[in-house]
């Protein structure tokens, strides 16, 4: 009964690959083995005294010792489980601590992999990413026939901020201002931190004109809102103005670089005439 038990045990199904499984059942094998040693052993000794107290008949005698050995047998089938599960101990320990390692190596590689594509101060998608999506829209925009919009933000005499409040007060005017650019923003669109004070936002599936400037009034409320900031026992109520200029795929550029630069010359002209945003192709055309 013993036997069938252990064969149960083993053939009971598994996942093959989790070592920890099997070494419970082999732990469960051994208890069973050790039970069957234990048995042996006082059923043997139970027949040494019956021999002892009665008549010795050579047929119990040889049955004896065929179990004695049997009894030895098992009891070194129990030593070398042990060993096995005393392996299996070492190798799930090893293999736990790989796995460890493995999730580590796993995590910093997608922080490095984060940190390549991100603006460490603001959390902002960078240039890099900024660009591998612009790409991806314009393939998508060109395949379909629709139109695809590059917005160049610059925060107008952001430089006097650090100049009159410090780093770190600049620092976070354009984590709030950051924030609020893409709490304007659709969840489908991407904005970027070109930099210093310039932000990209690349907006998807654009159907008219009214819409692009509608975002753009949307974000200059927004950014204008007071930044209220706490320095020591003082509340600073900074206004922010941005300058924004407007590329429009495929009229203003039909490459990421184009739209980018023309969005840029946008943004200069709403900057000059302080007109908080410039489309690119309002743009007088000069004459080189
Ligand atoms: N606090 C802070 N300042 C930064 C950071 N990166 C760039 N700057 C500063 O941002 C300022 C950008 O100034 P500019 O864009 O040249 O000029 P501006 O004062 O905004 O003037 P206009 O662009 O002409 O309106 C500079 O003073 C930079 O030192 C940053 O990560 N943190």
């Amino acid at each position: 009964m013993q036997k069938n038990k252990a064969a149960r045990l083993l053939k009971s199904p598994s996942p093959a690959n989790s070592l920890t499984q099997v070494l419970g059942q082999s732990e469960r094998v051994k208890d069973i083995v050790e039970e069957c040693a234990d048995g042996l052993s006082s059923v043997n000794a139970g027949i040494k005294r019956e021999l002892q107290d009665g008549e010795i008949s050579p047929g119990i005698e040889t049955a004896l010792e065929e179990s004695e050995t049997i009894e030895g047998k098992v009891q070194d089938a129990s030593k070398a489980l042990s060993l096995v599960n005393l392996a299996l101990t070492e190798e799930v320990q090893e293999r736990t601590i790989l796995q460890e390692r493995l999730a580590a190596a796993e995590k910093q590689s997608d922080e490095a992999l984060y940190a390549s594509l991100h603006d460490p101060l603001t959390g902002l998608p960078n240039r890099v990413l900024f660009n591998d999506r612009l790409e991806h829209g314009l393939a998508h925009a060109k395949r379909n026939g629709i139109s695809l919009v590059v917005m160049f933000l610059d925060l107008d005499d952001f430089k006097r901020i650090n100049d009159t409040h410090g780093h770190e007060v600049g620092d976070i005017v354009l984590t709030t201002i950051a924030g609020r650019i893409k709490q304007a923003s659709r969840d489908e669109d991407t904005v970027c931190r070109h930099g210093g004070d310039e932000f990209l936002c690349l907006l998807a599936e654009i159907r008219n004109e009214r819409d692009i400037t509608a975002i753009a009034d949307k974000i200059i409320a927004m950014v204008n809102v007071p930044c209220d900031i706490q320095v020591r026992d003082i509340t600073l109520s900074l206004v922010i103005q941005p300058s924004i200029g407007i590329a429009i795929f495929p009229a203003d550029g039909t490459t990421a670089d184009a739209l980018i630069a023309n969005a840029d010359k946008a943004m200069y002209q709403a900057k000059r005439n302080k007109s908080g945003y410039a489309l690119f192709g309002n743009l007088a055309v000069s004459p080189d």
